[in-house]
């Protein structure tokens, strides 16, 4: 559904040329919802712009669905712009009008004749859970509603790819899941192709088929969500992974737990899929003479099925506990050392 190749774009500043984006090539397919992470100033904004060519490339091409972006005239880029919706931090609603005139806008703009609009914005109301709402003001709905009615606007036209910049940044984590819960619902509803921005990785992990972690104008890591939670392979990309895993608790709990002896190793098991279902720590216990510890466990879901992490503390002779972690390792499991007194 898209493809960027060599994507490129350079901002020209008084202090000189700042490359945004950098040579991107990226391919999306249909049908999925594609994560782009990193910090500020990573370039994901630029770079999400430059899909629906809020903004436009130095270099390089965007193709996206039967559009070739780079080359568009004014009156094909409109009709683009009708498959390729967008969603705001900010949910850049029109504050004069009501729930039902905003979502109608676009449609408004398409020409569709008025009854038809009612009929489509009615619809739309529904699908984004938001009935009995449709005479309200944005000021008079809370963050999550507003976030509804900037979905349903983007939809209202039947786009083929829905652009997401940070579109949950600004709720809370309970309004934040629920947003993430319609878009995965309408994904899997109108098998609508979705680019989300974050710069947190918990929404990835949510709703995330792919992701792509940015640095610097680059894409330095991609990948299929549940492959890069267990083995993620950049600096920047175990930071991201961390933020799900939370083993900086976890280290400072082992620290304070094992100060006072001698010995002590511990292990984050990592666990995907089918894996996270078996009963391994049990195997471990009853195969080899090793105790094991538990000082932490997650279990989290994903698009593609269980995500879960153990933290563990082994205790035992050299050999053995070598043994229980060469068999941890051919169960699937990722094992890595992440605290040695
Ligand atoms: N219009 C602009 N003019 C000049 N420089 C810009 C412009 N827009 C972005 N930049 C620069 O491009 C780089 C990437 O910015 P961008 O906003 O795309 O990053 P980001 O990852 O989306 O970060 P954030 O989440 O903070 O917006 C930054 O160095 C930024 O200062």
């Amino acid at each position: 559904m898209i493809s960027l190749n060599q994507l490129k774009k350079v901002f020209t500043t008084k202090d000189g040329p700042v490359t945004a984006v950098d040579h991107i090539d990226l391919q999306v397919a249909e049908g999925q919802i594609y994560g782009i992470i990193g910090y500020s100033g990573a370039g994901k904004s630029t770079l999400i712009r430059l899909l629906n060519r809020l903004e436009d490339p130095s270099g390089g091409n965007i193709q996206i669905a039967d559009w070739k972006m780079d080359q568009l005239s004014e009156k094909e880029l409109r009709q683009a712009r009708q498959e390729i919706s967008m969603i705001f931090q900010h949910f850049n609603l029109l504050w004069s009008r009501t729930v039902r005139e905003n979502i109608a806008f676009p449609l408004e703009i398409a020409g569709v004749p008025k009854e038809e609009r009612m009929e489509r914005v009615d619809e739309l109301i529904d699908l984004v859970g938001l009935s009995g709402r449709g005479d309200s003001y944005p000021s008079q709905l809370s963050g999550g509603q507003k976030q509804r009615v900037g979905i349903a606007r983007a939809l209202a036209n039947n786009p083929k790819v829905l652009l997401c910049d940070e579109a949950t940044s600004a709720l809370d984590p309970k309004t934040t899941d629920s947003i993430l819960e319609l878009l995965v619902d309408i994904n899997k509803k109108l098998g609508l192709t979705i680019i989300l921005i974050t710069h947190e990785m918990h929404v990835i992990r949510k709703i995330c088929h792919r992701v792509a972690v940015m640095e610097e104008g680059k894409i330095v890591e991609e990948g299929e969500v549940l492959e890069v939670f267990r083995r993620p392979k950049e600096a920047m990309t175990k930071e991201f992974v961390k933020q799900v895993t939370e083993p900086e608790e976890t280290q400072e709990a082992a620290g304070e737990l094992f100060t006072d002896t001698d010995n002590h190793i511990v292990y984050q098991l990592t666990f995907v899929g089918g894996d996270a279902k078996k009963p391994l720590i049990n195997d471990v216990v009853k195969t080899f003479d090793v105790t094991v510890n538990i000082l932490q466990g997650k279990i989290s879901h994903t698009q593609h099925g269980p995500y879960g992490s153990l933290f563990v503390a082994m205790e035992g002779e050299d050999n053995e506990v070598s043994k229980a972690i060469t068999f941890t390792r051919e169960q699937g499991v990722e094992v890595e050392v992440i605290y040695n007194d």
